[in-house]
């Protein structure tokens, strides 16, 4: 297990990583998500012992990387594909590392195998291409045969049978009871791989939870309502007649209605009430993108002038009143529906708080109902904050320490080297 209490790095004036604890668990793929220039690499790079905390620390096992027995067959990372001697083979390269950490030879071939460059073994890597790059720098990270496992952007430059293969791998990886932490920006990759995940914002902790928890908090359930192409004027009768009932209206790109608020039979009855055909009435839960852009809008840094975020986001139409913003979040002209937890449920969605009120997701780990400390805005305090969220889990510093000598692997593992059973 990975565990961060109170992590802060400052770089200078710039505040990098503000205060962050987290727990990323053995069994389960762990996404790490964030902005550009959220923190990311910056944390991994401290659990890799790469970059000292300013304050607070990063334990792997209970160990920081840097105490730990034997590191190199504990951790495997995949952090800069590039981050090769180009005028070596690949198999060199691969050899090189494995005789630095007193790893079998034999162990080359088979994470060559593994990752599907054994035909370009004798290749410089310098002639690979990004995705032969990142194949090199995954079968690097398996290497060691190690329990923990962290990939920055695993899937860049991949096609789509390589992307298909990793999110095969870092399940496989999990399901065998390793760590596996992997951060990706793209969404829709991360919702079929990860089973939990971990969200920072401009460097502070934004959530913390299951994929499926993430959705259903983030996102509110909405209902689509088309009428007629060839009649605007019924379209306008029943979003007026929806409105008047207490609901909230948007129109949809296409034409449709996008419609909170209320529940879907009582939509149907206001749209026979009013005499009003419908072509569509539909319910539609967010997607994790949709979701994780509503959830880090107000912590994204870097956003092209020309952003329109269509069809995420939707423009509010004249004279209509915004919902009550989260504060610190959200952009001003920009209205996508409440979460569950602000605007109520249209809908039955999957409520995995049992009907207690969701975590607010915004809230940094402190004090309950406390505002997020804003690095930006005040300078923080040297000593590193106890974590005043106490983790989910107690630490397993017994059950993940470094395993002795000759622990037996697991077995029928293509991943696993002989001479270290
Ligand atoms: N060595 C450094 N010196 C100064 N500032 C740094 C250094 N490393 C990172 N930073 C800054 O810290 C912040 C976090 O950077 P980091 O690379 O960790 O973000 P990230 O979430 O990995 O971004 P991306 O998704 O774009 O890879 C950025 O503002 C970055 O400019």
């Amino acid at each position: 297990m990975i565990e961060a209490v109170g992590l802060t790095k400052r770089y200078g004036d710039k505040t990098a990583v503000y205060n962050l604890s987290f727990q990323v668990r053995p069994g389960a793929v762990t996404g790490f998500l964030g902005p550009n220039g959220s923190g990311k690499s910056t944390t991994m790079r401290m659990i890799l012992g790469l970059d000292n905390p300013t304050s607070g620390q990063v334990t792997i096992g209970g160990y920081p990387y840097r105490k730990l027995p034997n590191a190199a067959r504990q951790v495997g990372a995949l952090l800069d594909a590039k981050a090769v001697h180009g005028g070596r083979t690949a198999r060199n390269h691969l050899l090189s590392l494995a005789q630095l950490s007193g790893i079998p030879a034999r162990r080359v071939d088979e994470v060559l195998g593994v990752v599907g460059l054994q035909d370009v073994a004798s290749r410089r890597s310098n002639g690979f291409s990004l995705g032969m790059g990142q194949r090199l720098g995954i079968a690097a990270a398996l290497l060691g045969d190690p329990q923990v496992l962290l990939f920055d952007e695993p899937v860049n430059g991949l096609d789509p049978e390589g992307i298909l293969w990793v999110r095969n791998l870092m399940k496989m990886l999990a399901a065998e009871g390793r760590t596996v932490f992997v951060s990706s920006h793209l969404m829709s990759e991360m919702a079929l791989t990860a089973d939990h995940l971990i969200v920072i914002g401009r460097g502070q902790l934004l959530s913390d939870m299951s994929v499926r928890d993430f959705i259903a908090a983030n996102s509110a359930g909405f209902a689509r309502v088309r009428t007629p192409d060839t009649e605007p004027q019924q379209r306008e009768k029943l979003s007026s007649a929806l409105t008047e009932a207490g609901g909230h209206v948007l129109p949809e790109q296409d034409g449709a209605l996008r419609v909170t608020g209320l529940p879907m039979p009582r939509i149907s009855d206001i749209a026979h009430e009013t005499d009003v055909r419908l072509w569509e009435l539909s319910p539609h839960q967010a997607s994790l993108e949709e979701a994780y852009m509503r959830m880090t809008q107000g912590a994204v840094d870097y956003r092209s002038t020309d952003d329109q975020k269509a069809g995420l986001m939707q423009p509010l139409p004249p004279g209509a009143q915004p919902p009550v913003p989260v504060p610190g979040q959200g952009q001003p002209g920009w209205y996508a529906p409440p979460p569950p937890q602000e605007g109520g449920q249209a809908f039955a969605m999957p409520d995995p708080y049992g009907g207690r009120q969701a975590p607010n997701p915004y809230m940094a780990p402190g004090a309950p109902g406390a505002t997020p400390p804003n690095p930006y805005a005040q300078p923080a305090p040297a000593a590193p904050q106890p974590p005043a969220q106490p983790p989910q889990q107690a630490p397993q510093a017994a059950s993940e320490a470094p395993a002795a000598p000759g622990t037996p692997p697991a077995a029928a593992d293509p991943t696993k080297p002989e001479d270290v059973r």
